[in-house]
């Protein structure tokens, strides 16, 4: 995949884009690319996904782009088998553009669109104010072809980036896994901790979360762990480890059958399967104990999954 950032001087041959923030990538965002990439095998096009980079909101609202479903990093693991990956830069210049501006000077020219696929509800320009209706009057004059896909359900209800973080939140790893389309994930560098596990506990890889990812309720989930590129069953807890009086937030994961220096490796853990919420213990000692159990669980749980 190649990738473009922070520039607007660049130009790409003929191309089926995907327009979109993709802020939390799920199953309606899935649609869209799967869509692209139909399109361009089938016509011999590149595909092409645009976004905006910083996130529109963080520069009209001056808001942190808090709570972040991916991160820029993550994002490029999803959108793998797409050809090009553009952040157009997102400044006040590109906010004053008009709609029709910015399918002539971007869409049609710079990005040389053969189709355009958006989601139906798509806005785009100076105060949101282009359409698919304007995309569908602009096609014939720029020559491409607009695709609109519809907005994916999931129990009668619309799939969007805000109910995705909502579940989050709440600790329903296993619904947001299904409205991702894909286990919600935190990738990191192992970094070193207090080396408490060893000592007393269970050894952990420990990731320090970036401050703008989003993250669930402080507790211990059933987690996939990939280190260099291979999987492993894993534990993760996500919390301040009050038994030990911690203070910082980690994400640390005890991988199972394994037994490697990895400190310096950068991971990814998928959360799968929220556990229980994290608890201040009278003792290391019940807080082995408890450990102990949640990885006999998670064992089990893997047992049957093979069965
Ligand atoms: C599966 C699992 C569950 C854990 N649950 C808790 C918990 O409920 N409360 C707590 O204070 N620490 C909990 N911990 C965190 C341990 O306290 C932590 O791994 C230990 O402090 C080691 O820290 P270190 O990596 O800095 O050496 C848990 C760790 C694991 C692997
Ligand atoms: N099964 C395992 N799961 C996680 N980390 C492991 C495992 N076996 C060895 N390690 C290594 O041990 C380190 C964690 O040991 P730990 O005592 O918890 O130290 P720290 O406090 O630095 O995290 C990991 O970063 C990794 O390099």
């Amino acid at each position: 995949m190649e990738y473009i950032k922070g520039t607007k001087e660049f130009t790409s041959s003929p191309c089926v884009v995907v327009l979109g923030n993709f802020d939390g990538i799920h199953i309606g965002h899935r649609k869209l690319i799967c869509k692209a990439l139909q399109l361009s095998r089938e016509l011999g096009l590149k595909s092409l996904v645009l976004t905006f980079d910083p996130h529109p909101s963080f520069v009209l609202a001056n808001k942190e782009p808090v709570d972040l479903i991916y991160l820029r990093c993550e994002k490029e693991r999803i959108l793998k088998d797409i050809d090009v990956f553009v952040e157009y830069p997102y400044d006040l210049n590109t906010a004053k553009m008009t709609p029709e501006n910015f399918v002539e000077k971007v869409i049609a020219g710079q990005l040389n669109a053969k189709y355009v696929v958006v989601g139906k509800d798509y806005r785009f320009g100076h105060k949101r104010k282009g359409d698919i209706g304007l995309l569908e009057k602009l096609s014939s004059i720029y020559d491409y072809k607009l695709v609109t896909i519809d907005k994916i359900e999931y129990n009668g209800n619309i799939v969007s980036s805000t109910w995705i973080r909502k579940e989050i939140k709440e600790g329903n790893i296993s619904l947001a896994n299904e409205l991702l389309g894909a286990n919600f994930s935190i990738k990191g560098k192992v970094v070193e901790g207090k080396k408490n596990g060893k000592r007393f506990l269970y050894p952990t890889a420990n990731i320090i979360p970036h401050r703008y990812k989003i993250l669930p309720p402080n507790g211990v989930y059933y987690s996939h762990i990939y280190v260099n590129n291979q999987k492993y069953h894993s534990i993760t807890n996500i919390g301040i480890n009050p038994t030990l009086n911690g203070q910082q937030k980690v994400v640390e994961t005890h991988i199972l059958d394994f037994d490697e220096d990895i400190y310096g490796e950068t991971v990814i853990v998928e959360l799968i399967e929220f556990i229980r919420k994290e608890k201040k213990f009278n003792s290391i000692d019940e807080l082995k104990q408890e450990i102990t159990n949640n990885i006999n669980y998670v064992t089990e749980l893997i047992r049957k999954h093979e069965d």
